[in-house]
């Protein structure tokens, strides 16, 4: 039963309420919707089948995401129950790469606006704008600047589409309730000169301030954020890389945070890579990982391959070792004076250069991983050298959306003559080469953050720690099969979602109960007692 106050029309425009035709005859008596409502009453499955009649006739998917949007908004249990019916389907639409789409567009298919805006300006007035969101027990909240949208760069108040879909996704790949979740553009401006003279961008048309300011409104963010709606669990996603690593390094040790673009990309790629080296029957201690790319997602990776390489016996400098970084300047090397301080770990001994030919030559990688946001950085000389130097190369091109990808599928297949174990940050289509299909991977951290949200929301951690995401990782690798591992497969079927984020939030809260950092008592079955909290897409009595 849900309580509330409302009647007639009021109900029908309120998406948590909202069952539109599936209203019983009792209802329609007691809140007086009779005459608002055709006669028919009809099954939640019955408005499933109308919902997929209109998304089929769709011309294109930014065309199902904007009906979806609107689903969301006029009836939340239909829109759920739709997404979960076929999250294999669904979740590219909503999500990543249709969403990249969607932000690039955002000022010019908005329909109802959605979370909360704050901008820079309201800085001081944080605790009033925040106390004017209608529900009280916020659980989660995923904040970005929109300074760098998924790998389209700096797109200021677009980038609202990314904590919109990241949150839908908390409910709809691991039962997170969406009632506890609010997304927040925090609009510091944007570098994006040609967004702000389009007569339809709705973010401030200004600059961003300089760093000390940017930490001054995160500060004052963070604070107000606590305040309001205190244990809420702050989610950054999408800042500009630079802030994203100074944030979290400031934040992670006072408050209940985590950066999904260091932190839940890190773990799925780590997922991936157990999994491959599972089927080359190899230990990761023993892998030298060459990124392109050195920003807060190749940071982020390389940070989480040291922690799990010590974990494996060897020491923070033999790990690193095993690690070479390039960026768009080139090699992370010990001469270059312009590493920040967190690429400055990572600095080689060898010599410079901006050639990744050179650094696959000399250095002799066994996986290589793109987070560079450069579409087709790895060229076939690149790929068809990883393959001489390996029986089976690891190529990991996660930037996305997909022609931002360093290399395809098919390419990876073609070069490799089928020897790539090969996951990107979206979902290529099977490849089928010479009788033999091949299953693409999917390196995103939606298979993670949802199960970390499911996971903190139930035991209720007064931190989120590295080794969650490490307990994460190891869960989602768990999951694939030997089977499906003989194929080539490198993460569990999207289809399965729901079941595969569960037994990976139950092995995350399993970490948080043995190392002390639950704030609830520890049930005797974890999985039973977090089944019985996932919310359910079905509609309930009002
Ligand atoms: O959203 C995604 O698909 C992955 C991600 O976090 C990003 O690219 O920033
Ligand atoms: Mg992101």
């Amino acid at each position: 039963m849900i309580e509330h106050n409302l009647t007639g029309k009021a109900i029908l425009v309120n998406a948590e309420l909202n069952k539109e035709t599936a209203f019983t005859d009792a209802e329609r008596r007691r809140y007086g919707l009779r005459g608002l409502l055709p006669p028919a009453i009809e099954t939640i499955e019955r408005q499933l089948e109308r919902v997929l009649h209109q998304l089929a006739v769709k011309p294109s998917d930014i065309e199902r995401y904007i009906y979806l949007a609107s689903l969301a908004d006029r009836n939340e249990t239909l829109f759920f129950h739709t997404l979960m019916s076929d999250p294999s389907y669904f979740v590219p639409i909503v999500y990543d790469p249709t969403v990249a789409e969607a932000c690039l567009k955002f000022g010019h298919i908005m329909r109802r606006s959605k979370g909360m805006y704050l901008t820079r300006h309201m800085k001081d007035e944080f605790v009033d704008i925040l106390r004017e969101w209608p529900v009280k027990d916020v659980r989660f909240i995923c904040v970005s600047t929109g300074g760098r949208i998924l790998g389209l760069g700096d797109i200021g108040a677009n980038g609202m589409g990314i904590p919109i879909g990241k949150l839908q996704l908390y409910t709809a790949c691991a039962g997170v309730p969406p009632g506890c979740m609010l997304p927040i553009l925090l609009d510091i401006g944007t570098t994006n000169a040609s967004l702000r003279a389009d007569p339809l961008y709705l973010g401030l048309r200004e600059e961003p301030p300089e760093e000390k300011e940017i930490d001054a409104i995160a500060d004052a963010f963070v604070a107000a954020a606590n305040d309001v709606f205190p244990g809420v669990c702050v989610h950054f996603e999408d800042w500009k890389g630079v802030d994203a690593m100074r944030l979290l390094a400031r934040y992670r040790d006072n408050i209940l945070c985590y950066n999904d673009d260091i932190q839940g990309t890190a773990s799925i790629v780590l997922a991936g890579l157990i999994t491959a080296l599972q089927i080359k029957k190899e230990k990761l201690r023993d892998q030298r990982i060459a990124f392109f790319g050195a920003g807060s997602a190749g940071i982020g990776i390389a940070n989480m391959i040291v922690s799990a390489m010590e974990e494996e016996g060897l020491s923070e400098a033999e790990a690193r070792a095993r690690i070479s970084l390039m960026d768009v300047n080139g090699l992370i090397e010990s001469g270059r004076t312009d590493l920040n301080a967190w690429q400055k770990p990572f600095a080689r001994d060898a010599a410079a250069t901006n050639d990744l030919l050179t650094v696959v030559k000399t250095f002799e990688p066994t996986i290589l991983i793109g987070v560079s946001t450069i579409g087709g950085a790895f060229k076939q000389d690149v790929i068809e050298e990883m393959a001489r130097l390996n029986d089976r190369p690891i190529i990991f091109p996660i930037s996305n959306p997909t022609d931002k990808a360093e290399c395809t599928a098919e390419q990876a297949y073609n070069w490799t003559n089928g020897k790539a174990l090969y996951a990107a940050g979206v979902q290529f289509p099977d490849v089928e080469r010479e009788g033999t299909v091949f299953h693409p991977g999917q390196a995103n951290n939606f298979y993670i953050f949802p199960a970390i949200g499911l996971a903190v929301y139930a035991t209720r951690p007064e931190r989120i720690t590295d080794g969650m995401f490490i307990a994460a990782a190891r869960a989602t690798a768990d999951q694939v099969d030997e089977t499906a591992r003989n194929k080539g497969m490198l993460f569990p079927l999207q289809a399965d979602i729901l079941q595969t984020e569960v037994t990976t939030a139950t092995r995350i809260a399993e970490y948080i109960f043995d190392t002390g950092m639950a704030s609830v008592e520890r049930p005797t079955d974890i999985r039973a007692w977090i089944e019985g909290l996932l919310y359910q897409p079905r509609y309930r009595e009002i």
